[in-house]
């Protein structure tokens, strides 16, 4: 051992670096390997850090990469993290190459790429110029978003030199910190709790996010036993199937999809890509009372629009006549009876662990039964086939559990062909098995269920996949079940099933939530077997459609409830054309044109006839900023006017409001939307429609947007400067515009922004505790 502990020293990895390792087994082994393979004694500190760093990210289908990436680093072409990253990306995503071509794989790795301290230094400087605020802001500014702009500007440069450099140039635009600097500073430091918590939260995500969820052989490792397949069965499938890799996502068309089912999609497709395997749209239909065409075709609209497509789309009834012929292959054995208990009579024995009377009649007569079944010739209810398990098993599902049941509905699918229907225990496994399903994954509380599962599969003799259960999403401020979903929608609590507050993937659509956002909020969060929960803050979901809009959406302009501005200082028929880029951090998509004329609309939110200490809009004797235009001087302000007088450009104000020509401003509705529940966790309350935001949704009628909007189409999406990311509605048409608000620009913002269409301002006790802060700090950065 303590040969082993020198070894790792003199490769420069820190104390509790090396003691970690020694008590992981795997840990320990990787790196040695690693060190053998390239014959390392002694290297200096970062190099035997980057060694260790990539014998931990290897996964099993990576282990034949070692050498070639413990070769790079040797020789210095992988110098740092971020090169790595990059490596191992790309060879993660390219296990299928016997060869990796060195061009593409040196281009991932950003291998030759020198970053010199000049070009960092031009970066920064450019990128601070587009930070408008920051003169305002000072030092309150984000750091750590910060830098990780930058970052993504300059991928691969050392992040020391980065962040020495963003520093030093902040400093020399602002100057040494002032005494309310450090003010300011102190303030923001007293994180209130759940803000730090969601920090963390994010935190957290962010470090899932490195290690690899698709590693099948951690999948497998788990209760191998059960899955042991003999060589008879494996060749089957392997005769059948090309894909080593085969997994489904199984919705049950009896209801609409929600973020939780996107994790799930995301989960199995993203598995199975990974592995060069393919996936299948499975309709779980067994109950035709409770599904209908409207679900299924609902179904495959949202996976087409997450951007999935099948490799097969199939139905779980499309195999009752197999299903049908397993059973009889049971009854035969003497392993499934047909039981005539009353729904009450069965539970009661099963909860008593005592046997069914109908449980010793023999195979024959239960076959004339079950066929009489088939045939319809008993009423519903009347007789059930029971799979012959167990009815005192510790574990309920195994208490001789019905595998078939009648029921004189047709089906979607497959119409009044069938009088019985088989139960979803008994239809899921075999529909795995004789779709070759690799990895059968679904969420924890069928966990239950599996040894159920793999009983038919034995008794039968049938091929058995994989089952592997994850934890459910949960998302605070809203509600997933299915029940509770429902009651909303039906007691009119929210507009419909695609209403925006829900997080249905229909209701996350017409919020705007791109496929993008959605996927990569799936790919942040984990899937693990932690906890009995996944929950996650709906700030990491909000992160994730900004981050995708803000490189996306164009930026354009528009009032909530209008007040006119008259500019006193020019002349009547005056009129300016202002160039400013469509989406700033994306130069590409060119510039846009607006006018600044002598009448022009503000929001009344910004605007107030007398002037209050921290208060930033518009008020009589106050400069103010116009977006893209410049300083100006408030002269006067009534109830439904004001007058401005333009001012010099080496005036800074303290904010920028949003402002449209009255030449260019046309109608427009604007919707703009809150969480649904003020509760964070509203399944913890005793009743969770308590949790309720009442004004989770305030139109605003009277709004108006610029007119080049007038040729938007709906689900188009863009960016009202300093009111949120917006789409356009599906009800949008004969000349009516709605816009939905995705998101605001930044959390904080949401507070504020409502409390102000309400007409009213910000009062202390409107703000929930923690949210304090952020408000008043608001005020500053506009
Ligand atoms: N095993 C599973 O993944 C369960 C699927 C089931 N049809 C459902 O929709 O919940």
């Amino acid at each position: 051992m303590e040969e082993v502990q020198t070894r790792l020293q003199k490769i420069g990895l820190d104390e509790t670096t090396i003691k970690n390792t020694l008590k992981g087994k795997n840990a320990l082994k990787s790196i040695l390997q690693t060190l053998d393979l390239v014959g390392v004694k002694e290297c200096d500190k970062k190099i035997g850090n980057l060694l260790y760093e990539m014998s931990q990210n290897l996964t099993e289908a990576l282990d034949n990469r070692r050498a070639l990436l413990a070769q790079y680093i040797v020789e210095g072409k992988i110098s740092n993290k971020l090169q790595l990253e990059g490596g191992l990306e790309y060879l993660k995503t390219h296990t299928h190459l016997e060869q990796i071509p060195v061009q593409d794989f040196e281009k991932a790795a950003g291998v030759g790429i020198v970053v010199t301290p000049e070009q960092i230094k031009d970066t920064v400087a450019q990128f601070l110029k587009s930070k408008e605020d920051l003169k305002t802001i000072r030092y309150t500014y984000n750091f750590s978003e910060y830098t990780k702009q930058v970052r993504t500007l300059l991928p691969f440069a050392e992040g020391k030199l980065l962040t020495q450099e963003l520093n030093q140039q902040i400093e020399a635009i602002l100057g040494p910190k002032t005494e309310e600097d450090l003010k300011a500073a102190k303030t923001q430091t007293k994180k209130p709790q759940q803000q730090q918590q969601q920090q963390q939260q994010q935190q957290q995500v962010e470090e899932d996010d490195d290690e690899c969820k698709f590693d099948i052989s951690k999948l497998v490792a788990r209760d191998l036993a059960t899955t042991v397949n003999s060589e008879q069965l494996l060749n089957w499938r392997k005769e059948n199937f090309p894909y080593e890799i085969l997994t489904r996502f199984p919705p049950e068309p009896n209801g609409y999809l929600h973020i939780g089912h996107a994790k799930s999609i995301n989960f199995n497709f993203r598995l199975a890509q990974h592995y060069k395997g393919v996936t299948y749209l499975r309709f779980d239909d067994t109950n035709p009372e409770k599904e209908c065409q409207e679900f299924i075709d609902n179904i495959k609209e949202n996976l087409r629009f997450l951007g999935y497509t099948p490799f097969k789309t199939t139905h779980a009834s499309d195999n009752f006549g197999k299903l049908y012929e397993y059973a009889v292959q049971l009854i035969q054995k003497g392993k499934a009876y047909c039981c005539f208990l009353s729904k009450e009579e069965s539970s009661k024995l099963r909860n008593d662990l005592k046997p069914s009377p109908y449980r010793d009649t023999n195979p024959d007569e239960n076959l004339v039964i079950f066929r009489k079944m088939k045939m319809g010739y008993y009423k519903e209810n009347e007789v059930c086939l029971r799979a012959k398990i167990d009815p005192t098993h510790p574990n309920p599902t195994l208490r001789d559990p019905a595998i078939f049941r009648i029921r004189f509905t047709p089906h979607p699918h497959q119409g009044d062909k069938w009088c019985i229907y088989p139960l979803y225990d008994f239809t899921h496994c075999i529909c795995d098995s004789i779709e070759g399903i690799t990895h059968s994954c679904c969420t924890l509380e069928f966990e239950v269920r599996r040894d159920l599962y793999y009983w038919f599969l034995k008794e039968l003799d049938l091929y058995r996949p994989f089952v592997w259960e994850f934890s459910r999403l949960n998302v605070s401020n809203t509600v997933l079940s299915k029940r509770k979903l429902h009651h909303l929608v039906f007691n009119n609590i929210v507009d419909g099933w695609d209403d925006p507050r829900i997080l249905t993937l229909n209701g996350l659509r017409r919020r705007g939530y791109t496929a993008d956002s959605i996927n990569k909020f799936c790919d942040l969060i984990s899937v693990t077997r932690k906890g009995n929960e996944n929950f996650i803050g709906m700030h990491v979901l909000e992160s994730c459609i900004r981050k995708d809009l803000d490189v996306k959406a164009p930026r354009t302009m528009a009032i909530l409830e209008p007040i006119v501005a008259i500019i006193d200082n020019v002349a009547d028929d005056f009129s300016e054309e202002l160039e400013v880029p469509i989406i700033p951090r994306n130069p590409q998509k060119g510039n846009r044109k607006i006018l600044l004329t002598k009448s022009i609309y503000l929001d009344k939110n910004d605007v107030r006839t007398e002037d209050h200490a921290d208060f930033w809009g518009v008020a009589p004797g106050k400069i103010i900023g116009l977006k893209q235009c410049g300083p100006f001087k408030v002269i006067s302000v009534t109830a439904n006017e004001v007058h401005l007088e333009r001012l010099g450009k080496d005036i800074k104000p303290k904010g920028f409001l949003h402002w449209l020509s009255v030449k260019e401003a046309t109608p427009c509705v604007v919707r703009l939307y809150d969480y649904l529940f003020e509760a964070y966790d509203p399944n913890e309350l005793d009743d969770y429609i308590k949790g309720i935001n009442p004004n989770s949704k305030i139109v605003c009628p009277n709004a108006l947007m610029h007119k080049d909007l007038l040729n938007s189409k709906p689900e188009d999406k863009l960016q009202f400067e300093r009111l949120g990311y917006f789409n356009l509605d599906f009800d949008s048409k004969d000349g009516k515009f709605i816009w939905n608000r995705t998101v605001t620009l930044q959390e904080k913002d949401k507070i504020k922004a409502i409390a102000q269409v309400e007409g009213k301002q910000v009062q202390k006790k409107d703000v929930p505790q923690q949210k304090k802060d952020a408000t008043k700090k608001e005020g500053k950065k506009e």
